[in-house]
């Protein structure tokens, strides 16, 4: 028992022995596991520092890199707004620009259309003008073919125009009585005017005494080319002229002389109230322009027409006053008040007719004539202050040359338009003269060169059984020689006063015009430039 005891003993005791071997172990173990639970402990905590330190790099890291981010988010956010915008814009003008690219294509289209359309035009108008161009030749070769034609159609034109002026007679004579002047209230002649359409009559009714000494009425008729009444306006006198005109640029020379007595209207047909100014157009002159100013407008009209027809014309002029048998240049640089006037001598020479010293104005339009006669007229005023209306007691003698050639016929012209405003032509016991030597001086001078005038006209009118024609008898018909005569066509016109008082001065100047209106000249003869 003991010993299974002791044996129980020793067992329990080494039991013991191991089980206190087992707990140091143990023991020992757990103080190991303590040991490196602190390990651990530490580790972890050194770790979970670590961790934190980590952390905190991380989240530093974090941060920054997030800031980082943020702003690169931000830059990029604004690269893309901008791009946004860029694109946007792009869109915009993508769509602008397709709108515009549509807007194009539709014009382009458009303006192919018009280009075809054009060039379709373009086409028809080349047929057109070629068309036209062969149309043209055509009608260029009828042109042609008709301005031959009209040549010679104008050369029949102004020789049957000449020869009817022949058959009419080269010496026309007009008569016109002017009205009655308001502020003279004379009482008026009895005057009739029978078959007013024909115009061709005028009656002057005079009263007197039979020789019984009863108290009769006499009648004076006479009949001229035309007779005009105080109705008559310068447009109705110009017409009846103005074929004279015609005859000039066709190279006759012309004359036309205003006859009558003092007042009794010479001046008022020929020149008219006041002669057109510097502002007249060439295409008009007043109502009460006179012969001279139509018959320039005209001729210078004609002239330009007749530029069509191959014709170039050149006109000069003069203007001469005839005082006392003595002659005046209206133009002349002469003082009009000199005691020793120039001395002027008339040259007759191939139809030709000069005046030695007179001043001879080439003229180029008729503002140009106009200048001139108002010259003359201002110079014929300072005469008239020293000479006491001298105007009606002097002549003057506006001569105007048309020299014309023409290229494409060859032919040519040289002609003179002469219009005469006579001196007063009242009888020597009318005219005041008295006692006045100086009035009976020009008294004289009138009645010499005007019965001169008649003679001329009377010795024409008798033709070659005359033999001699007296044209040197005074100075008026030696300077109009060639304007009187059968190498020319003269023109009277009378100037009546409608006046009772007047009525021995109108009769009388009636009778004169008869014996020139009874007298046949000579055919006129054209003045070619070369005679
Ligand atoms: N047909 C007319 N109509 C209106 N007035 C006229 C007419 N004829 C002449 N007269 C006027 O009569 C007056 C005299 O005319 P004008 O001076 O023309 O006469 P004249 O014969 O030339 O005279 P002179 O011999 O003195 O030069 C002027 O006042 C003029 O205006």
């Amino acid at each position: 028992m003991a010993a299974l005891f002791d044996r129980e003993r020793a067992n329990t005791e080494a039991q013991m022995a191991a089980e206190q071997q087992e707990r140091k172990k143990y023991s020992e173990r757990v103080t190991q596991l303590e040991e490196s639970l602190e390990e651990q402990k530490r580790l972890a905590k050194e770790s979970k520092r670590e961790v934190g330190r980590r952390r905190t790099l991380f989240d530093d890291e974090m941060a920054q890199l997030r800031q980082a981010h943020a702003r690169e988010k931000r830059a990029w956010e604004e690269d893309l707004d901008r791009e946004r915008n860029t694109v946007r814009a792009l869109k915009d003008s993508m769509a602008q620009n397709s709108t515009a690219h549509l807007t194009m294509e539709a014009t382009n289209s458009a303006l192919r259309t018009e280009v075809q359309r054009l060039q379709d035009q373009l086409r028809e108008s080349q047929q057109r003008t070629a068309d036209v161009e062969a149309e043209l030749i055509k009608q260029r070769e009828a042109v042609v073919e008709i301005e031959g034609e009209l040549r010679e159609a104008e050369s029949l034109r102004r020789k049957l125009h000449n020869e009817i002026q022949e058959l009419r007679g080269n010496i026309r004579v007009f008569a016109r009585m002017r009205p009655a002047l308001q502020h003279q209230g004379n009482s008026l002649a009895t005057v009739r005017f029978p078959n007013p359409k024909e115009a061709r009559s005028i009656e002057i009714l005079s009263a007197g005494e039979s020789a019984t000494g009863t108290a009769t009425m006499r009648t004076f008729q006479f009949d001229f080319d035309h007779v005009f009444g105080p109705d008559a306006t310068q447009r109705d006198v110009f017409d009846e002229v103005q074929h004279l005109m015609q005859s000039v640029l066709d190279g006759y020379n012309t004359c036309v002389f205003a006859y009558g007595q003092t007042g009794s209207g010479k001046t008022h047909t020929l020149e008219g109230s006041g002669l057109p100014t510097a502002n007249y157009e060439a295409s008009s002159v007043s109502e009460g322009a006179g012969l001279i100013p139509r018959a320039v407008q005209m001729l210078f009209a004609t002239a330009e027409a007749l530029k069509d027809k191959g014709w170039s014309y050149d006109f000069s002029g003069s203007m001469l006053e005839i005082y006392n048998e003595t002659i005046n240049d209206l133009l002349g640089k002469a003082d009009p008040k000199s005691t020793t006037p120039v001395k002027h001598e008339i040259q007759h020479e191939k139809g030709r007719t000069t005046v030695s010293d007179a001043v001879v104005l080439p003229l180029s339009s008729p503002q140009q004539v106009f200048a001139l006669l108002s010259r003359a007229s201002a110079r014929r005023s300072v005469a008239a202050t020293l000479m006491n209306e001298r105007s009606s007691r002097s002549h003057s003698v506006f001569t105007l040359r048309v020299r014309g050639s023409n290229s494409t016929t060859m032919e040519s012209c040289d002609a003179t338009l002469s219009l005469v405003d006579l001196a007063g032509s009242e009888r020597l016991a009318n005219s005041g003269s008295g006692d006045d030597p100086r009035r009976l001086k020009e008294a004289v001078s009138i009645n010499k060169s005007l019965s001169s005038l008649a003679d001329v006209i009377a010795a024409l009118g008798q033709g070659k059984a005359a033999g001699h024609v007296p044209y040197r008898n005074s100075t008026l018909t030696w300077l109009l020689k060639n304007s009187l005569g059968g190498n020319s066509k003269t023109l009277m016109l009378t100037s009546l006063s409608p006046v009772a008082e007047h009525l021995g001065e109108t009769v009388a100047s009636l009778r004169f015009a008869k014996l020139v209106n009874g007298t046949i000249i000579g055919t006129a003869k054209k003045v070619r430039a070369s005679e």
